[in-house]
């Protein structure tokens, strides 16, 4: 068998600037080290809850903590980021360097698995920073067509990273001696698709559109779609997006009805938008409903947004459904 290529060579390669670069093989080299201690589970003392809640209200784990700490010390050691976001943090971090890339983050992604040995995840987007001057909060909430570089590492029965750069999708898995290596070289989101993902649980809440959809699903064969569905769910969004880039699906994280006031649960800064570079970037489609989420303008740093992400055919019936009122 012909070597892998590794990260390092395939950076090589890529047109991106080198700071990108830089960027990149220092969320790589951390999220190599995130696998490690996620992998030590109850040996290294990590689960279990931390007894804090973070700036979403949501009760943090232990790993939560330690995984934004390892991602926050990277960043602010890399020479090209100017600050830093994470789902963890409540305000913005300058690094007190100017120009090069803003880093938003979520470091541990699907955090109610952690403690059942599910898969869990990382998810990061790069965007430019302003010369000159430090930046400031209104400099991150910049369109998810402004990132230089998203990607996200899952750490499942393999930890992979999977990046877009410039163009197209590339996956690496880790190899038991720490190496990125290329094990998936364009992945690519087929247009149409049979299994869905969507929390069940949630449905008497949801808006009609996406009643009639998942109804129109769950209806089969016999029903208008006049197809059979599969329905997964993990749970970890890195996951559920993982298998739709490997196999296709739609994914979708709706507004509902339990907090009328929040549009959705999942964050558009460090969660909707690099995922929607990514499933964009491999042939797919992502958006709230209706907007791609790409083109969404951000208002606020931990913003929310609903998310309907995969196959494009099946991300369009969902529109056809929104506007069907
Ligand atoms: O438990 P629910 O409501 O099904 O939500 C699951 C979703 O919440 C998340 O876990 C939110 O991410 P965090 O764990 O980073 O807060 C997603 O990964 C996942 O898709
Ligand atoms: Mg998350
Ligand atoms: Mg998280």
């Amino acid at each position: 068998m012909t070597a892998l290529i590794d990260l390092a060579s395939h950076l090589a390669g890529d047109p991106s600037s080198p700071a990108v670069k830089t960027v990149v093989a220092d969320i790589a080299a951390a999220c190599a080290r995130i696998s490690r201690i996620v992998a030590g589970g109850a040996i290294l003392g990590n689960l279990g809850a931390a007894g804090v809640v973070n700036v979403q209200d949501e009760e943090q784990k232990k790993l939560d903590i330690l995984t934004n700490d390892l991602l926050s010390d990277a960043l602010k050691a890399c020479q090209p980021v100017a600050g830093l976001a994470s789902e963890e943090l409540e305000e913005i971090e300058p690094t007190g360097r100017q120009g090069g890339y803003l880093v938003t983050f979520d470091p541990l992604d699907g955090s109610s698995n952690i403690d059942v040995n599910v898969s869990v995840g990382t998810i990061f987007s790069i965007l430019p920073a302003p010369e000159g001057r430090e930046p400031t909060e209104a400099d991150f909430l910049q369109p998810g067509r402004h990132q230089v570089a998203a990607g996200y590492a899952v750490y499942g029965p393999q930890t992979m990273l999977v990046l877009t750069l410039t163009s197209g999708v590339v996956g690496f898995t880790l190899s038991a001696d720490d190496q990125w290596l290329l094990t998936h070289a364009a992945p690519t989101i087929a247009p149409d698709a049979a299994e869905f993902a969507i929390n069940v649980s949630n449905q008497r809440h949801w808006a009609a559109p996406i009643r009639r959809y998942v109804d129109g699903c769950l209806a089969g064969k016999e029903g208008p779609r006049a197809k059979n569905f599969n329905m997964r769910w993990v749970a970890s969004m890195v996951a559920d997006v993982h298998r739709i880039l490997m196999r296709g699906g739609i994914f979708l994280y709706p507004w509902d009805a339990r907090e009328p006031t929040k549009p959705g649960k999942l964050r558009l800064m460090y969660e909707a938008n690099p995922m929607a570079l990514i499933v964009e970037r491999a042939g797919g489609k992502a958006t709230d409903g209706v907007t791609p989420i790409l083109d969404l303008a951000p208002t606020k740093l931990h913003q929310r947004v609903p998310v309907v992400l995969g196959s494009a055919n099946e991300v369009d019936e969902v529109a056809r459904e929104s506007a069907a009122g």
